[in-house]
């Protein structure tokens, strides 16, 4: 039997998610949160300890510079300090009995420019190669000051040594000056000792300590007198006012670093400390800077965290897409497979067999239920067609109890022989074989003569056997092809078939006659009784009336027993 199984619905909305998409969104959201958080933890530590690290680098090279300024500062000074007590030098009486001492020291330190000695008088004694000497020099601060004590000019121009000393830089020459008083034995000061310090050494050290990777990196240093003008520095900035927090800080004497954004609008690093702090006398206070932009500075943590946040996204999408193809071949491909197969099977409308699921090999849960599918599946299936054969037995059954129905409506109970019904159903259908052979049919009319003495004699059930001896005998003196079938009480008929012509008919009726004579052996008596036959012919070709068939066997048959019984009468029709 065949199932016929509806197309299977949609059950699902198509906006539902789909487990892949699920497992895809939930790596990407964890690689993304992942990737933020050490997105910012990276920038927060990364930048914090760069900036750090900048600030520190800046830092030292301030203090570098700053040494080095107090350094030749503190040489100077103790050199001016040295040569003045000199007796060579106290007791000149001509520029050339002190000049070679002069041109000694200078040699010693190149950046000594010009070293002179002036009398009480303001007029210079003697000079490293005789400049300026005989000049007078009385309203430099350097004479006014150094007849006082140890001195030391800030940084400015050459006044008088402008254009008789030839600078090595084709940066202007500019000096520092320290100048300290010569006293005899007495203590009277006899005049003034100088020394006019090059600039160029301050900016020759300032471009040794920024190697070309800090210029590079735009790391520029600074030195910032104590008026604020920028003595060192930038060319833009050079001899100009400056004002800083961060120099502000310098001048209060503090040393450090600091983040701050610069008249030029630009943030930077700084790093800042101060000159003359170490104790010497007369110091000259310089604010030392030292600056690189922050974006420049920051440059290479910028760069590194944008490189990990690009770098973690990649990461990301390739986790995403490793964790999409392993969630579709161990998880959702065998799920697929699992429902597709299932699907095509009932699509078919054959039903689902247990072979027909597969046994995927996905992760260990998915190969589990498709064990249990299969299982399950393959129950079913033994239970469908346990299903199918009892039903089939139940239709067997049922055809069986039909055709036993069919026989209770189609047979005498009594005789078992056919019954009217039957005769009426048949008799048309001989008819139509007469005329189709061409061979004529008759029916046997017959009529138990007697039979009522029979039953009111021995009483109906011995009536009842005789009717059944009755019935079995016609049966047996015709044909097994002829029919014969009880009408009602004693009356019965027999469908004589492929006769050859009336004669025929009327000969085998009437060899009938004697059989049905013979003594029936009942239970409790034996009886004998006779019968009348009517005879009717159907000829082939002539009208096929069943009606009209039977009532002429019916009317011979009562002619036969107006006759008086036992004997056969032939409708002549
Ligand atoms: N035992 C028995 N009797 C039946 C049955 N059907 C009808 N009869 C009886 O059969 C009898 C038929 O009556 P008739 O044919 O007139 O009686 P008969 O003695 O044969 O009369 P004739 O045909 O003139 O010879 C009646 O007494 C019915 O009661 C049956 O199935 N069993």
């Amino acid at each position: 039997m065949r199932h016929e199984t509806a197309p299977i619905e949609p059950r699902v909305s198509s906006q539902s998610f789909g487990l892949a998409t699920l497992v895809k969104s939930g790596i990407c959201a964890a690689v993304g949160l992942t990737v933020l958080l050490q997105f910012f933890l990276v920038e927060h530590f990364n930048l914090n300890s760069a900036e750090t690290q900048a600030r520190l680098q800046l830092l030292q090279l301030s203090w570098q510079m700053r040494d080095s300024l107090n350094r030749v500062i503190a040489r100077t000074i103790g050199e001016v300090r040295l040569m003045s007590e000199l007796d060579q030098v106290r007791q000149a009486r001509r520029p050339e009995d002190v000049r070679p001492v002069l041109k000694s020291l200078q040699n010693s330190f190149p950046d000594y420019a010009w070293i002179g000695i002036a009398g009480p008088d303001g007029k210079v004694f003697a000079a490293t190669d005789g400049l300026l000497e005989q000049v007078d020099v009385s309203m430099r601060p350097w004479f006014s000051q150094g007849m006082k004590g140890l001195h030391t000019s800030d940084y400015h121009p050459a006044v008088l040594l402008g254009n008789l000393l030839k600078s090595s830089s084709p940066e202007p020459l500019r000096f520092v000056d320290v100048a300290g008083p010569i006293k005899d034995e007495n203590g009277i000061v006899r005049g003034v000792l100088t020394v006019h310090l090059s600039w160029d050494w301050a900016r020759r050290r300032a471009r040794n300590l920024l190697v070309p990777a800090l210029r590079e990196y735009g790391a520029e240093l600074l030195v910032v007198r104590d008026d604020g003008v920028v003595v060192l520095g930038p060319e833009p900035m050079l001899e100009k006012k400056l004002a800083t927090e961060s120099l502000s800080r310098a001048q209060r004497g503090e040393t450090g670093s600091t983040r701050e954004t610069w008249p030029d609008g630009k943030v930077y690093l700084t790093g800042y400390t101060q000159t003359g702090l170490d104790g010497e006398s007369p110091a000259l206070r310089w604010s030392v800077l030292v600056r690189q932009p922050e974006e420049v500075a920051m440059a290479g943590p910028h760069a590194l965290g944008r490189w990990m946040l690009v770098a973690s996204v990649l990461l990301g999408i390739a986790l995403a897409a490793i964790g999409a193809l392993l969630v579709r071949r161990y998880l959702t491909g065998p799920i697929l497979m699992l429902s597709g197969a299932i699907e095509t099977a009932v699509q078919d409308g054959a039903g689902v067999r247990g072979k027909e699921i597969p046994l995927v090999d996905g992760f260990h849960e998915a190969q589990v239920l498709s064990h249990a599918l299969r299982d399950l599946v393959q129950r079913e299936d033994e239970q469908r067609r346990a299903l199918e054969a009892m039903n089939e037995q139940l239709e067997s059954t049922v055809a069986e109890r039909t055709a036993e129905l069919r026989k209770l409506l189609m047979h005498d109970g009594l005789t078992g022989l056919p019954n009217r019904r039957a005769l009426m159903q048949a008799l048309p259908e001989a008819m139509r074989r007469a005329d189709r052979l061409g061979k004529p049919c008759a029916v046997i009319f017959l009529d138990m003569d007697g039979f009522k003495t029979v039953n009111d004699t021995y009483g109906h059930e011995e009536g009842d056997e005789l009717l059944r001896q009755f019935g079995a005998r016609i049966a047996q003196a015709v044909r097994k092809t002829d029919m014969v079938a009880r009408l009602a009480g004693d009356e019965f008929v027999a469908i004589l078939e492929l006769l050859a012509d009336r004669a025929d008919a009327e000969e085998k009726a009437h060899r009938l006659l004697p059989v049905l004579r013979e003594p029936y052996v009942l239970k409790t008596a034996t009886v004998v009784v006779g019968a009348s036959i009517g005879v009717a012919v159907h000829q082939p070709g002539n009208a096929r009336d069943l009606d009209a068939l039977l009532s002429r066997a019916d009317h011979a048959m009562y002619a036969a027993k107006r006759a008086g019984k036992n004997r056969l009468v032939v409708d002549s029709a």
